[in-house]
Order: structure tokens, then sequence, then C-alpha cells
């Protein structure tokens, strides 16, 4: 691959994806000397450029293909192609995966002094977001007329400035709201950060590169996803342990030391052991029951 037809794969520069995106990047074995202040980041182990951008630039700049691929959360993702859409733009992507990072949701919250109230309320109101195109295709949907006033940050200072009587924002452990005093209403929206790609890539090498990541990805995952789990069962009790044990795979067994009546089994878990279920094992006679993480996985 020639220098100028390296992967160029968008990132958050700073913000709440940012450190996931760094982390994942590694994870996938791409090597990077990310520099505080650089826009790019070269690879050094492969033919991949990361261009670390404001997360608002990234869907653009994959539909129009100066990125191959781009790691964006959903919300920033669907209000880009609504705005791009209302224009005549291109406002097309591959989405080839959703993260598991980044989830939060677009919600609607008022002040928490008028409090519950139904969608009827909103008609006539104004409603402050950063995502006018989502809101507004909510309220073509349920049938409310309201005024939509868009605002880049800061959002829900909105109310008590008296710049709106409502907010459309993104809610994760709902701090934020109820710092200002505001009750939640509807989910408009759930969000993750995905991982999307130009929908017109034909470079075979950056294709091939790109196959050659998405089984990576998929390990990542299903690594995170999984334990290893080690214990000593009573070989009397092995199909009620067997039985106890989440995943379908089969255990491997092996004989213990000095102890005919006992075997150690390992296996990989679809999921963690919850500390029930480790009671239920010791009550069937289970000892050393080990749990542990798995880093990455290959089927
Ligand atoms: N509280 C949250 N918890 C988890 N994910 C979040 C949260 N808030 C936002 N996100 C997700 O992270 C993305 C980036 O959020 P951030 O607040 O860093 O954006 P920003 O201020 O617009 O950054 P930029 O300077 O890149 O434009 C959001 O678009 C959303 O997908
Ligand atoms: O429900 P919570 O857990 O409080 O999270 C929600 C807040 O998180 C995000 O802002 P962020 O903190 O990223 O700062 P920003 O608004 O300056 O981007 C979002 O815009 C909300 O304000
Ligand atoms: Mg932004």
């Amino acid at each position: 691959m020639s220098s100028n037809n390296r992967l160029r794969i968008a990132i958050q520069k700073s913000g709440r994806l940012s450190k996931d995106c760094q982390a994942l990047l590694k994870q996938l074995g791409i090597k990077l000397n990310l520099r505080e202040e650089r826009l790019i980041a070269h690879s050094t182990n492969m033919p991949i450029d990361v261009l670390r951008v404001r997360d608002d630039d990234i869907p653009g700049l994959v539909m129009d293909g100066v990125c191959d691929l781009g790691i964006v959360g959903e919300n920033v993702l669907v209000e880009a192609q609504a705005e791009r859409a209302k224009g005549g733009q291109n406002a097309e992507v591959q989405k080839l995966s959703a993260l598991d990072f980044g989830y939060c949701r677009l919600a609607l919250a008022w002040p928490q002094e008028l409090g519950p109230q139904t969608q009827n309320w909103f008609n006539g109101k104004r409603i402050a977001t950063t995502y006018p195109q989502i809101l507004k295709d909510y309220l073509r949907r349920a049938n409310i007329d309201a005024k939509v006033v868009v605002l880049t940050g800061s959002v829900e200072v909105a109310p008590r400035a008296g710049l709106a009587d409502a907010i459309c924002d993104l809610v994760s452990t709902g701090a934020t709201l109820e710092a200002n005093g505001l009750m939640q209403g509807d989910t408009i929206l759930e969000s993750n950060a995905c991982l999307i790609q130009n929908t017109n890539l034909s470079c075979p090498d950056k294709l091939a590169l790109i196959n050659k990541l998405l089984p990576r990805l998929k390990g990542v995952r299903q690594a995170k996803e999984s334990k290893y789990i080690m214990l000593h069962a009573p070989k009397a009790r092995l199909s009620e342990v067997c039985q106890l044990l989440p995943g379908t795979g089969q255990p491997t067994l092996l004989a213990l030391a000095g102890n005919d009546d006992m075997v150690a089994l390992h296996m990989v878990s679809s999921e963690t052991l919850f500390w029930e279920t480790m009671e239920e094992l010791k009550t069937l006679g289970a000892s050393s029951i080990l749990v542990m993480p798995i880093e990455k996985m290959m089927e």
C-alpha cells in the first residue's frame, strides 16, 4: 500500500469517546504514535492513519470519502444524515458495528417544579437542543407543534436562562438533569458509539485491511463478555455442576493428582459467574472456583 493509500480512520480528538476509541484501536493491534496536539496520527505497524477531529465532523468526513472509517455516536450520525439529506447532499454510510461504549439517550426534559407532563404540554412551547433534525422528526411523528431552539452547548441551562421552556439533550446517568432541576421525559433516541465506513470504498488493499480488523473487533467484544472458569468438582456431581455453568461449550476435565474423587474443570463461558451460582456450585461440593478475564479470542 502506498503512503497516500493508507486506511484513514476518524475519531474524536477530545471528549467522551476519545479514550475508548484509542483503547479500541490499541486492542485491535493498531500501534499509534499519538501526540496531543497532532491532527493525524500514523500507525507504526499498519498502513493506517488516524484523524482526530470534532465528533460533529466525523459523519461528513466518512460520507465524503475523506476518511474511510469513523467512530461516532449514533446521535451525531443520525442528526448529520438528516441534515445532509435535507440539503440534498449524500448522506450514506455503511454501519459496520455498534460498539460497547458511549451509551447515552436523547431525551426530553423540563423544569422539575412543573411536575409530570404529557406530550400535549409541548404544543406552543420552545425546546432547546443540539439535535434539531432528530427532534423535529420526533415532533412531526408525535404531532406536536413546538418551536425548536438550536444551541450547540450548555443546553441544560436553557430553561433557567429563559431561552426555552424545555430541552432535548443527551442523558447518561441523569446527573446533569438533576443538577439543573430538570425532570426527564420521553427518550427520543438511544445511542452507542458505532463504527462506520464510506459506502464507495473500493480500494482492494483497504477493504482487505478492514476485513482483517473486523474479526479482531468481534474477538475483542467476545473476550470482554466471556470469562475463563476454573474449578474443582466432585466426579459424582459433575453433570449438576455443568448444568449451573453458563454457555454451551464442552468443559475440559483434568485429573487431580492424588485425588480420585475430584476433577479440575476448565471452560470458557459466554458470561460471568454470579455470586449466587458460585454459592450453588460450592453447595454441590465444588471448590477453588476461579473466574478470570480473557484478553483476546479467536474462534
Ligand atoms: N454522558 C455521556 N455518557 C456517555 N456517552 C456520552 C455522554 N454524553 C455524550 N456521549 C456520547 O459521546 C459523544 C461525544 O460527547 P462529547 O460531550 O465529548 O461531545 P462534544 O462536546 O460535542 O465534543 P466535540 O468537541 O468533539 O464536538 C456524544 O455525541 C455521545 O454519542
Ligand atoms: O446524564 P449525565 O451522566 O449527566 O450525562 C449527560 C451530559 O453528558 C454530556 O455532556 P458532557 O459531560 O460530555 O459535557 P459537554 O456538554 O461539555 O460536552 C451531555 O451533553 C450531557 O450534558
Ligand atoms: Mg461535538
